[in-house]
């Protein structure tokens, strides 16, 4: 006769973050280790990404937009920015995103950036709350903002980036 084997779900602790010290912390970023409890009580710990500095007033860290260009008797276009990414030592082609500034709504940020990353001027469509893209690694928060623009109106026809000093980006 086969063994019967335990369907019983062991319970489990609500788990919550102990403690969080630096390990190292630079202009953008610091590396702490977080202290966790598991779900059965015991203490672990993390390595955790964090951007430094305190904002006030923003929602997230940062906005990544999705911009639909519309234009009269052509195919509706979602605007693409290709740059380069220090990380992985290579080009992405990206939604335009950018960091959200102190006391800026997402929406004022995603204009702002599809602006200077693109020269577009849009219109904001939907916005989603704060998502954390990658929260094995980051607290970092993004909001996605969806935008259209008009392409037949004259502030789109000849649309001119403004980029900052590091930007060498492509639209
Ligand atoms: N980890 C990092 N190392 C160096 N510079 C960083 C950095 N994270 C952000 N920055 C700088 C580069 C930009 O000048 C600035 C903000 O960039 P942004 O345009 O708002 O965002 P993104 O680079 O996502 O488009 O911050």
């Amino acid at each position: 006769m086969a063994a019967e084997t335990s369907t019983e779900v062991p319970k489990t602790a609500r788990q919550f973050v102990l403690k969080e010290e630096v390990i190292v912390e630079r202009k953008w970023l610091k590396l702490e280790e977080t202290t966790y409890t598991d779900p059965f009580g015991k203490t672990r710990t993390w390595e955790t990404v964090k951007r430094t500095g305190n904002k006030k007033g923003v929602s997230a860290d940062g906005v990544a937009v999705i911009a639909v260009l519309q234009r009269t008797l052509h195919y509706d276009c979602i605007v693409l920015v290709k740059q380069f990414r220090p990380p992985i030592n290579g080009y992405c082609l990206e939604f335009p995103a950018g960091l959200i500034e102190e006391n800026e709504t997402a929406e004022s940020a995603a204009l702002r950036e599809l602006e200077e990353e693109t020269g577009y001027k849009g219109e904001v469509v939907e916005c989603t709350p704060a998502l954390c893209l990658d929260p094995g690694l980051s607290n970092s928060s993004t909001h996605i903002v969806s935008v259209t623009i008009n392409g037949d109106d004259a502030e789109n026809t000849r649309p001119k980036q403004k980029l900052d000093d590091g930007g060498t980006l492509r639209s």
